[in-house]
């Protein structure tokens, strides 16, 4: 798509659809901001959770972690942009105790060149299957014809 004619607002086709009105991303200037970001799918399914016969949840923050980046990833590519602009991250765990496996697979995309980044807990996410949230900011120059 022409950069130029890109919304500065975006709903991704085929991204788990917000749960309130806001977009996915919005473009302002030369930057490009990515609404908090779960593991959710479309069909409003999440990545790493499972519920055995006796209805016991597991959840999985690795699984977790990495389907938010993912998804943080196609958002931007929608927009023209990818994970390797990124220039910030805001990371909602709801528990500390899973910065060790959260840590691990961020490194496996990000290093010490990547985006500057503030983990912090909070009480609850939107939905109780939900171990992390992560918001991102991403430096994206528009390209002028
Ligand atoms: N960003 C928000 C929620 C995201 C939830 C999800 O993607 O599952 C919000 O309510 O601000």
């Amino acid at each position: 798509m022409n950069p130029q004619v890109r919304p500065k607002a975006m709903r991704v086709p085929g991204k788990a659809t917000p749960r309130g009105r806001f977009p996915h991303v919005k473009r302002a200037g030369d930057f490009l901001y990515v609404s908090g970001t779960s593991c959710r799918r479309p069909d409003d399914t999440f990545v790493g959770v499972e519920v055995d016969k006796y209805g016991a949840t597991s959840l999985d923050i690795r699984a977790q972690t990495r389907a938010v980046i993912e998804n943080i990833g196609d958002i931007l590519k929608a927009a023209g942009g990818s994970l390797a602009d990124l220039v910030q991250i805001t990371t909602y765990l709801v528990s500390m105790n899973d910065f060790k496996g959260y840590n691990e697979v961020y490194a496996e995309f990000f290093d010490e060149e990547g985006p500057t980044r503030t983990t912090v807990a909070v009480h609850q996410l939107p939905h109780p299957h939900l171990l992390i949230e992560m918001q991102a900011v991403a430096y994206h120059p528009q390209e002028i014809s």
